[in-house]
């Protein structure tokens, strides 16, 4: 299953909001398992470090930016990162393609995949349950938090 989405952040005047950053798109990880992400010239794109700092994107209309969404870090049992970014206000016009499971699609890492006593660090769930968890969450919110098995802290330098 999948979502094209088409996204216009306008340029807003950074002096009335007394020259701090505009947000066009608030912070949030992608649900999906792959968001290909295709921008024009301008930048806006930015990931949050989780140290405060957050980066930039380049754009680049010639290339296409893949983002790894919420339920790919469920497959890879956390050795993927869905990592937190928002979008500057700044004509910045985006067009994504979200490539999402089916609702009834269980996700869960597949066994291949697990070393030896390796533990799941999420509990099975469907697409549906996640969607419906979701909407029970703020969009800045860890939206996987509530199928932790225990407490994960996956930062974006974990090996
Ligand atoms: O407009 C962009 O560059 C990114 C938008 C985005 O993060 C999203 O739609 O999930
Ligand atoms: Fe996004």
């Amino acid at each position: 299953m999948g979502l094209i989405t088409i996204h216009h952040s306008p340029l807003i005047n950074n002096n009335t909001n007394g020259g701090n950053n505009v947000i066009g798109f608030w912070v949030h990880t992608d649900p999906q398992i792959l968001s290909v992400l295709r921008s024009n010239y301008t930048s806006g794109l930015q990931i949050d470090l989780t140290d405060g700092s957050w980066i930039s994107v380049p754009s680049d209309p010639s290339s296409f930016f893949f983002n790894v969404g919420d339920s790919l870090q469920v497959l890879t049992n956390g050795r993927f990162k869905s990592v937190k970014h928002r979008v500057l206000a700044n004509s910045r016009v985006s067009m994504i393609y979200f490539a999402g499971p089916s609702l009834t699609q269980r996700i869960s890492p597949p066994s291949f995949l697990m070393n030896n006593e390796e533990e799941c660090l999420y509990k099975e769930f469907t697409w549906s349950e996640y969607k419906i968890s979701a909407y029970n969450c703020r969009l800045s919110d860890n939206r996987l938090q509530p199928f932790e098995r225990k407490a994960v802290n996956i930062s974006l330098n974990d090996s």
